[in-house]
Protein backbone atom coordinates (compact mmCIF):
# COMPACT_ATOMS: atom_id res chain seq x y z
CA UNK A 1 0.00 0.00 0.00
CA UNK A 2 1.33 3.62 -0.16
CA UNK A 3 -0.35 7.30 0.60
CA UNK A 4 0.21 10.36 -1.68
CA UNK A 5 -0.12 13.84 0.11
CA UNK A 6 0.75 17.52 -0.96
CA UNK A 7 1.56 20.43 1.90
CA UNK A 8 1.54 24.00 1.32
CA UNK A 9 3.26 26.79 3.49
CA UNK A 10 5.41 29.22 1.60
CA UNK A 11 6.53 26.66 -1.12
CA UNK A 12 4.56 23.44 -2.11
CA UNK A 13 5.61 19.82 -1.30
CA UNK A 14 4.18 16.42 -2.90
CA UNK A 15 5.24 13.67 -1.60
CA UNK A 16 4.60 9.35 -0.90
CA UNK A 17 4.98 6.42 1.32
CA UNK A 18 6.03 3.60 -1.08
CA UNK A 19 4.97 0.57 1.30
CA UNK A 20 5.79 -2.80 -0.18
CA UNK A 21 7.47 -6.07 0.75
CA UNK A 22 10.51 -5.82 -1.67
CA UNK A 23 12.45 -3.17 -3.57
CA UNK A 24 12.94 -2.48 -7.85
CA UNK A 25 16.05 -0.50 -7.03
CA UNK A 26 14.62 2.31 -7.41
CA UNK A 27 16.45 5.55 -7.86
CA UNK A 28 16.31 9.08 -7.81
CA UNK A 29 16.05 10.45 -10.97
CA UNK A 30 16.61 13.25 -12.77
CA UNK A 31 15.30 13.42 -16.26
CA UNK A 32 17.05 16.67 -18.30
CA UNK A 33 15.29 18.38 -20.92
CA UNK A 34 16.71 16.68 -23.84
CA UNK A 35 16.86 13.12 -22.86
CA UNK A 36 14.61 11.82 -26.06
CA UNK A 37 11.25 10.41 -24.42
CA UNK A 38 9.75 7.50 -26.66
CA UNK A 39 6.15 6.21 -26.58
CA UNK A 40 4.99 3.02 -27.84
CA UNK A 41 2.15 4.53 -29.45
CA UNK A 42 2.15 8.13 -29.29
CA UNK A 43 4.57 11.02 -30.77
CA UNK A 44 7.95 11.28 -29.06
CA UNK A 45 9.09 14.16 -27.43
CA UNK A 46 12.59 15.08 -28.11
CA UNK A 47 12.69 17.83 -25.83
CA UNK A 48 10.12 18.38 -22.52
CA UNK A 49 10.03 20.18 -18.72
CA UNK A 50 12.99 18.35 -17.14
CA UNK A 51 11.68 15.68 -14.50
CA UNK A 52 12.66 15.06 -10.65
CA UNK A 53 12.00 11.61 -8.66
CA UNK A 54 11.89 8.29 -8.01
CA UNK A 55 12.41 5.63 -10.57
CA UNK A 56 13.37 2.23 -11.77
CA UNK A 57 15.43 2.79 -14.68
CA UNK A 58 15.05 0.04 -17.05
CA UNK A 59 16.69 -0.32 -20.45
CA UNK A 60 17.57 3.45 -20.44
CA UNK A 61 13.94 4.20 -19.49
CA UNK A 62 12.93 5.80 -16.30
CA UNK A 63 9.92 4.23 -14.61
CA UNK A 64 9.02 6.42 -12.56
CA UNK A 65 6.70 5.64 -9.86
CA UNK A 66 6.36 9.53 -8.27
CA UNK A 67 7.87 12.90 -9.76
CA UNK A 68 7.69 16.81 -10.00
CA UNK A 69 8.52 18.87 -13.35
CA UNK A 70 10.38 22.05 -13.17
CA UNK A 71 7.06 23.66 -13.45
CA UNK A 72 6.36 22.40 -10.30
CA UNK A 73 3.59 19.85 -11.40
CA UNK A 74 3.61 16.34 -9.72
CA UNK A 75 2.24 12.98 -10.72
CA UNK A 76 2.48 10.13 -8.28
CA UNK A 77 1.47 6.12 -9.06
CA UNK A 78 -0.53 4.37 -6.16
CA UNK A 79 -1.75 0.12 -6.57
CA UNK A 80 -5.33 0.12 -7.48
CA UNK A 81 -5.21 -3.42 -7.66
CA UNK A 82 -8.79 -5.25 -8.89
CA UNK A 83 -9.68 -2.18 -9.81
CA UNK A 84 -7.51 -0.59 -12.60
CA UNK A 85 -8.36 -1.49 -15.71
CA UNK A 86 -6.56 -0.64 -18.91
CA UNK A 87 -7.97 -0.17 -22.47
CA UNK A 88 -7.08 -1.64 -25.62
CA UNK A 89 -6.08 0.82 -28.41
CA UNK A 90 -8.28 3.60 -29.60
CA UNK A 91 -7.74 5.08 -32.94
CA UNK A 92 -9.39 8.28 -31.64
CA UNK A 93 -7.07 8.90 -28.42
CA UNK A 94 -4.29 9.56 -27.64
CA UNK A 95 -2.60 6.15 -26.61
CA UNK A 96 -0.39 6.22 -23.62
CA UNK A 97 0.90 3.19 -21.00
CA UNK A 98 0.65 3.27 -17.44
CA UNK A 99 4.26 3.19 -17.64
CA UNK A 100 4.51 6.05 -19.80
CA UNK A 101 2.03 8.34 -18.11
CA UNK A 102 4.13 10.84 -15.49
CA UNK A 103 6.68 11.14 -18.59
CA UNK A 104 4.15 11.89 -20.48
CA UNK A 105 2.15 14.70 -18.36
CA UNK A 106 5.00 16.03 -16.46
CA UNK A 107 6.92 16.76 -19.63
CA UNK A 108 4.39 18.93 -21.28
CA UNK A 109 2.47 20.67 -18.59
CA UNK A 110 2.53 22.88 -16.01
CA UNK A 111 -1.23 22.97 -14.25
CA UNK A 112 -3.89 20.80 -13.59
CA UNK A 113 -6.29 22.89 -15.18
CA UNK A 114 -3.88 21.96 -18.63
CA UNK A 115 -3.54 18.17 -17.31
CA UNK A 116 -7.34 18.23 -17.42
CA UNK A 117 -7.92 18.82 -20.67
CA UNK A 118 -5.26 16.78 -21.95
CA UNK A 119 -6.85 13.94 -20.13
CA UNK A 120 -10.06 14.02 -22.02
CA UNK A 121 -8.12 12.62 -25.13
CA UNK A 122 -6.17 9.94 -23.40
CA UNK A 123 -6.74 6.28 -23.57
CA UNK A 124 -4.67 4.78 -20.72
CA UNK A 125 -3.53 1.75 -23.40
CA UNK A 126 -2.39 -1.81 -22.10
CA UNK A 127 0.67 -2.74 -23.05
CA UNK A 128 3.69 -3.41 -20.73
CA UNK A 129 7.15 -2.55 -20.50
CA UNK A 130 8.85 -5.77 -20.76
CA UNK A 131 8.02 -9.17 -19.59
CA UNK A 132 9.96 -8.71 -16.39
CA UNK A 133 7.88 -5.30 -16.06
CA UNK A 134 3.70 -6.41 -16.84
CA UNK A 135 1.41 -3.72 -16.30
CA UNK A 136 1.04 -2.57 -12.52
CA UNK A 137 -2.57 -1.72 -11.42
CA UNK A 138 -2.47 1.88 -10.58
CA UNK A 139 -3.92 5.03 -10.09
CA UNK A 140 -2.86 8.97 -9.51
CA UNK A 141 -2.78 11.58 -7.93
CA UNK A 142 -2.04 14.81 -9.75
CA UNK A 143 -1.15 18.31 -8.01
CA UNK A 144 -0.30 21.70 -8.37
CA UNK A 145 0.59 24.14 -6.20
CA UNK A 146 -3.26 24.92 -5.41
CA UNK A 147 -5.20 22.19 -7.08
CA UNK A 148 -4.96 18.02 -6.93
CA UNK A 149 -7.18 15.20 -8.89
CA UNK A 150 -7.26 11.41 -9.24
CA UNK A 151 -7.43 9.81 -12.11
CA UNK A 152 -8.47 6.42 -12.17
CA UNK A 153 -8.45 4.17 -15.58
CA UNK A 154 -11.49 1.24 -14.05
CA UNK A 155 -14.04 -0.56 -16.66
CA UNK A 156 -16.38 2.09 -17.18
CA UNK A 157 -13.37 4.04 -18.24
CA UNK A 158 -10.83 6.88 -17.58
CA UNK A 159 -12.04 8.99 -14.52
CA UNK A 160 -10.93 11.83 -13.32
CA UNK A 161 -11.59 13.31 -9.57
CA UNK A 162 -11.09 16.34 -8.13
CA UNK A 163 -9.22 15.90 -4.96
CA UNK A 164 -9.25 18.70 -2.81
CA UNK A 165 -8.01 16.48 0.26
CA UNK A 166 -4.43 16.45 -1.36
CA UNK A 167 -4.41 12.79 -0.19
CA UNK A 168 -4.02 9.48 -2.51
CA UNK A 169 -4.22 5.56 -1.07
CA UNK A 170 -5.31 2.47 -2.58
CA UNK A 171 -8.60 0.63 -2.89
CA UNK A 172 -11.94 1.34 -2.58
CA UNK A 173 -12.12 3.52 -5.49
CA UNK A 174 -11.61 7.24 -5.17
CA UNK A 175 -15.31 8.20 -4.75
CA UNK A 176 -16.06 6.18 -2.19
CA UNK A 177 -12.50 7.34 -0.21
CA UNK A 178 -13.78 10.89 -0.21
CA UNK A 179 -17.67 9.73 0.67
CA UNK A 180 -16.18 7.74 3.47
CA UNK A 181 -14.62 11.01 5.17
CA UNK A 182 -18.42 12.06 5.66
CA UNK A 183 -18.37 9.47 8.71
CA UNK A 184 -15.85 11.20 10.18
CA UNK A 185 -16.89 14.56 10.41
CA UNK A 186 -17.38 14.80 13.90
CA UNK A 187 -13.73 13.91 14.48
CA UNK A 188 -12.01 17.13 16.19
CA UNK A 189 -8.68 18.02 17.56
CA UNK A 190 -10.07 20.15 20.34
CA UNK A 191 -11.84 18.67 23.71
CA UNK A 192 -15.02 16.75 23.26
CA UNK A 193 -18.05 18.26 23.96
CA UNK A 194 -20.79 15.85 25.52
CA UNK A 195 -23.61 15.02 23.66
CA UNK A 196 -23.87 11.70 24.34
CA UNK A 197 -26.47 12.55 27.58
CA UNK A 198 -27.28 15.32 29.50
CA UNK A 199 -28.28 12.98 32.54
CA UNK A 200 -24.42 11.65 32.56
CA UNK A 201 -21.10 13.22 33.41
CA UNK A 202 -17.77 12.93 31.45
CA UNK A 203 -14.49 13.66 31.95
CA UNK A 204 -11.84 14.25 29.21
CA UNK A 205 -8.94 12.47 31.17
CA UNK A 206 -6.57 12.86 28.25
CA UNK A 207 -5.55 15.22 25.54
CA UNK A 208 -6.19 13.99 21.66
CA UNK A 209 -9.84 12.67 22.51
CA UNK A 210 -11.81 14.48 20.20
CA UNK A 211 -10.20 12.20 17.77
CA UNK A 212 -11.04 9.28 18.96
CA UNK A 213 -12.29 7.26 16.16
CA UNK A 214 -9.77 8.26 13.94
CA UNK A 215 -8.72 4.82 12.41
CA UNK A 216 -5.16 3.75 12.90
CA UNK A 217 -4.65 0.43 11.18
CA UNK A 218 -2.76 0.28 8.05
CA UNK A 219 -5.61 -0.56 5.63
CA UNK A 220 -5.73 1.74 2.59
CA UNK A 221 -9.35 2.91 3.43
CA UNK A 222 -7.96 3.42 6.74
CA UNK A 223 -5.01 5.13 5.99
CA UNK A 224 -6.72 7.61 3.85
CA UNK A 225 -8.36 9.18 6.49
CA UNK A 226 -5.52 8.93 8.68
CA UNK A 227 -3.62 10.75 6.43
CA UNK A 228 -6.47 13.18 5.43
CA UNK A 229 -6.97 14.61 9.32
CA UNK A 230 -3.54 14.67 9.97
CA UNK A 231 -2.96 16.56 6.39
CA UNK A 232 -5.61 18.97 6.59
CA UNK A 233 -5.02 19.61 10.57
CA UNK A 234 -1.11 20.48 9.59
CA UNK A 235 0.12 23.38 11.41
CA UNK A 236 3.82 24.27 10.86
CA UNK A 237 6.18 27.29 9.76
CA UNK A 238 7.16 27.82 6.42
CA UNK A 239 10.94 27.57 6.60
CA UNK A 240 12.34 24.22 4.46
CA UNK A 241 13.35 22.86 7.88
CA UNK A 242 9.48 23.20 9.06
CA UNK A 243 8.15 22.34 6.37
CA UNK A 244 9.98 19.10 5.15
CA UNK A 245 9.70 17.87 8.53
CA UNK A 246 6.13 18.60 9.24
CA UNK A 247 5.66 16.85 5.56
CA UNK A 248 7.65 13.91 6.76
CA UNK A 249 5.40 13.94 10.35
CA UNK A 250 2.17 13.53 7.66
CA UNK A 251 3.68 10.73 5.65
CA UNK A 252 4.41 8.78 9.25
CA UNK A 253 1.34 9.13 10.23
CA UNK A 254 0.44 6.41 7.92
CA UNK A 255 3.86 4.34 7.92
CA UNK A 256 4.03 0.62 7.65
CA UNK A 257 6.47 -0.77 10.46
CA UNK A 258 7.70 -4.48 9.50
CA UNK A 259 5.73 -7.42 11.21
CA UNK A 260 1.94 -5.48 10.95
CA UNK A 261 1.49 -6.65 7.81
CA UNK A 262 1.92 -9.58 6.29
CA UNK A 263 2.16 -10.34 3.18
CA UNK A 264 2.08 -14.12 3.08
CA UNK A 265 4.10 -16.38 3.00
CA UNK A 266 6.35 -14.74 6.14
CA UNK A 267 6.91 -11.70 4.34
CA UNK A 268 5.68 -7.78 5.72
CA UNK A 269 5.34 -4.85 3.77
CA UNK A 270 7.41 -1.23 4.76
CA UNK A 271 7.30 1.71 3.83
CA UNK A 272 10.40 1.19 1.64
CA UNK A 273 10.50 5.14 1.60
CA UNK A 274 9.21 8.15 2.42
CA UNK A 275 9.66 11.15 -0.43
CA UNK A 276 9.16 14.99 0.06
CA UNK A 277 9.12 17.03 -3.02
CA UNK A 278 10.10 20.90 -2.76
CA UNK A 279 8.12 21.62 -6.08
CA UNK A 280 9.02 24.94 -6.00
CA UNK A 281 12.75 24.50 -5.93
CA UNK A 282 12.56 20.93 -7.53
CA UNK A 283 14.72 19.59 -4.34
CA UNK A 284 13.53 16.02 -3.63
CA UNK A 285 14.07 14.68 -0.37
CA UNK A 286 13.68 11.22 1.07
CA UNK A 287 13.98 8.57 4.04
CA UNK A 288 14.08 4.96 3.86
CA UNK A 289 12.92 2.70 6.14
CA UNK A 290 16.58 2.08 7.55
CA UNK A 291 17.70 5.93 7.15
CA UNK A 292 15.70 8.56 8.76
CA UNK A 293 18.47 11.21 7.85
CA UNK A 294 16.72 13.37 5.40
CA UNK A 295 18.94 13.17 2.07
CA UNK A 296 18.07 15.43 -0.82
CA UNK A 297 18.83 15.85 -4.17
CA UNK A 298 18.13 18.96 -6.11
CA UNK A 299 17.32 18.86 -9.83
CA UNK A 300 19.00 22.18 -10.82
CA UNK A 301 22.41 20.90 -9.71
CA UNK A 302 22.17 19.07 -12.73
CA UNK A 303 22.74 19.80 -16.48
CA UNK A 304 19.23 20.37 -17.21
CA UNK A 305 19.71 20.79 -20.81
CA UNK A 306 21.53 17.74 -21.31
CA UNK A 307 19.98 14.32 -22.47
CA UNK A 308 21.56 11.58 -19.98
CA UNK A 309 19.65 10.33 -16.92
CA UNK A 310 21.35 11.53 -13.77
CA UNK A 311 20.37 8.57 -11.29
CA UNK A 312 21.26 8.18 -7.63
CA UNK A 313 20.40 5.03 -5.59
CA UNK A 314 19.26 5.11 -1.96
CA UNK A 315 21.18 5.90 1.00
CA UNK A 316 20.42 3.13 3.07
CA UNK A 317 21.12 2.30 6.72
CA UNK A 318 21.41 4.59 9.47
CA UNK A 319 23.52 7.54 9.15
CA UNK A 320 23.73 7.92 12.81
CA UNK A 321 25.46 11.65 13.99
CA UNK A 322 27.46 11.04 17.14
CA UNK A 323 27.56 13.35 19.83
CA UNK A 324 30.47 12.35 21.68
C1 LIG B 1 4.10 -1.63 -6.17
C2 LIG B 1 4.11 -0.11 -6.12
C3 LIG B 1 2.93 0.35 -5.32
C4 LIG B 1 3.16 0.09 -3.88
C5 LIG B 1 1.97 -0.55 -3.28
O1 LIG B 1 0.91 0.03 -3.23
N1 LIG B 1 2.16 -1.79 -2.83
C6 LIG B 1 1.14 -2.54 -2.19
C7 LIG B 1 1.10 -3.96 -2.74
S1 LIG B 1 -0.44 -4.60 -2.32
O2 LIG B 1 -1.47 -3.91 -3.08
O3 LIG B 1 -0.61 -4.42 -0.85
O4 LIG B 1 -0.39 -6.04 -2.66
C8 LIG B 1 4.06 0.50 -7.52
C9 LIG B 1 4.06 2.05 -7.46
C10 LIG B 1 4.73 2.53 -8.75
C11 LIG B 1 4.94 1.24 -9.54
C12 LIG B 1 5.99 1.24 -10.69
C13 LIG B 1 5.64 2.34 -11.69
C14 LIG B 1 6.59 2.31 -12.89
C15 LIG B 1 6.59 0.93 -13.58
C16 LIG B 1 5.28 0.67 -14.28
C17 LIG B 1 5.34 -0.67 -15.07
O5 LIG B 1 4.09 -0.87 -15.68
C18 LIG B 1 5.62 -1.79 -14.09
C19 LIG B 1 6.88 -1.56 -13.32
C20 LIG B 1 6.95 -0.20 -12.57
C21 LIG B 1 8.42 -0.04 -12.12
C22 LIG B 1 5.97 -0.14 -11.37
C23 LIG B 1 6.26 -1.23 -10.32
C24 LIG B 1 5.24 -1.17 -9.13
O6 LIG B 1 3.97 -1.51 -9.59
C25 LIG B 1 5.23 0.21 -8.47
C26 LIG B 1 6.57 0.41 -7.79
Amino acid sequence: MCTGANYTTSDHYFGRNLDLEFSYNEAVTVTPRNFPFRFRRAEPLPTHHAIIGMATISDGYPLYYDATNEKGLSMAGLNFPGNADYKPEASDKTNITPFEFIPWILGQFETVDEVKAELERINLVDISFSDAFPLSPLHWIISDRTTSITVESVAEGLKVYDNPIGVLTNNPTFDIQAFTLNNFMHLSTNPPQNNFSDALEFDVYSRGMGAIGLPGDLSSASRFVKAAFTKMNSVSGDSESESISQFFQILGSVAQQRGCVEVPPGKFEITIYSSCCNTDKGIYYYTTYENSQVTAVDMHKEDLDGSVLADYPLIKGQQIHWQN
